[in-house]
């Protein structure tokens, strides 16, 4: 399972991480379609089989948790909005004042016990509580682009890059022949693999990655995409050991002082793709600071927080719509399909223990 296949896409040791990561993104990243039984495209594919999907990733259904970013923890907080998004947005979350959240740091993957890997893509889930009962909800991932530029792809990928059972890792064959036949996600591999993992969540940066479009007091709407960039995070203490390192040290981070991010909005220009998250926009386009979320407090998972939340990336402010990208409606789909299973089980404790750090 090391390199050597003399192909445009050298399997070497990280690629075959990010594999792993890979699948785990498509266990913990996949989201929704238009309606549980919805059919989408040629092969008839519905949220629920995408969900089905995630859970034959995980080995399994862990009952009570999430089909996909099972590991995590409640944060709660606030945004701190400088009214510079005012100018792009109706949105009352851009009217400078600050607006409180709750949130909840992820591990992609559907085992709420899987031990903490550098790679496996990290979430952040946010909730924002807005003026007149509105929301704004997100789920980002610490990586730069997704990995499919639509729900089928991310099934056939999932398929693709799970863990073959007799070595529980992927298949460097299997994995080589798709990454050829899909050539989209190839590159972005390659995007991600330019950066390494931050060494902690607190030093990592979330991207929204799908386009969504932001309409202004005027009528005037712009494709816009959105990130989280770390605010001066506590440096890394090394690698602290046992099964929950990277997430025992955000608890810690998150005990010893505030925790902040800047929000920062990418304009796009015409022609920037709007329904392909494999994309990145060019770098040279305007990118306006338009507050910090600010983190303050952190708890165990549980009914009193974060856990019967679904961070359906579609439940937006006036003033924030959906772009074309069809990844959305098949998140939302697929969030709604997983919160349906895990809403009708019993709940376990959440697997990472803050009061035991
Ligand atoms: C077709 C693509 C995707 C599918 C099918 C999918 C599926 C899922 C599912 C089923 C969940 C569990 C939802 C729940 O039970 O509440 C989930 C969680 C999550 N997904 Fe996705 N996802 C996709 C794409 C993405 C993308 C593009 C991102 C990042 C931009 C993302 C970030 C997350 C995060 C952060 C969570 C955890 C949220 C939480 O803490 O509740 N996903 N995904």
């Amino acid at each position: 399972m090391t390199d050597a296949q003399p192909n445009s896409f050298p399997l070497n040791r990280r690629t075959l991480l990010g594999g792993a990561a890979v699948a785990a993104l498509g266990a913990a990243g996949i989201g929704g379609f238009l309606f549980t039984e919805n059919r989408i495209g040629p092969w008839r594919l519905t949220a629920r089989a995408l969900v089905d999907r995630l859970q034959d990733t995980a080995g399994g259904s862990f009952p009570g948790c999430r089909r996909n970013h099972a590991k995590g923890v409640a944060v709660a907080g606030y945004f701190e909005s400088n009214g510079g998004g005012v100018e792009l947005s109706k949105a009352s979350v851009f009217r400078a004042g600050l607006y409180r959240l709750a949130g909840r740091f992820s591990l992609a993957g559907g085992n709420p016990h899987m031990p903490d890997a550098p790679t496996a893509p990290r979430g952040l889930g946010l909730r924002l509580f807005l003026p007149g009962g509105e929301e704004w909800r997100m789920a980002m991932i610490n990586i730069p682009v997704f990995l499919d530029a639509t729900p089928q792809d991310f099934y056939e990928r999932t398929l693709a890059f799970a863990p073959d059972p007799a070595t529980g890792k992927p298949d460097a064959a299997t994995m080589k022949q798709y990454l050829e036949s899909h050539p989209k996600t190839a590159a972005a591999l390659g995007v991600i693999e330019q950066g390494a993992p931050a060494p902690t969540f607190a030093a990592s940066a979330f991207f929204g990655l799908n386009a969504f479009r932001f309409t202004d007091g005027e009528g005037s709407t712009v494709p816009v995409r959105w990130r989280l960039e770390p605010d001066d995070p506590p440096p890394a203490t090394g690698p602290g050991g046992g099964d929950s390192a990277l997430f025992d040290g955000l608890v810690a981070d998150l005990k010893a002082r505030p925790l902040r991010w800047r929000l920062v909005v990418v304009v796009g220009e015409p022609g920037d793709p709007t329904d392909d998250a494999t994309r990145m926009w060019p770098s040279d386009r305007r990118a306006v600071h338009v507050g910090t979320v600010v983190l303050d407090r952190v708890d165990t998972e549980s009914a009193d927080n974060v856990q019967d939340v679904n961070f359906d990336p579609l439940v937006l402010p006036n003033g924030i719509e959906p772009s074309d990208d069809p990844l959305l409606q098949a998140r939302s789909a697929a969030y709604s399909e997983s919160y349906r299973r895990r809403a009708g089980e019993s709940k376990p404790t959440g697997a990472v223990l803050v009061r035991e750090v």
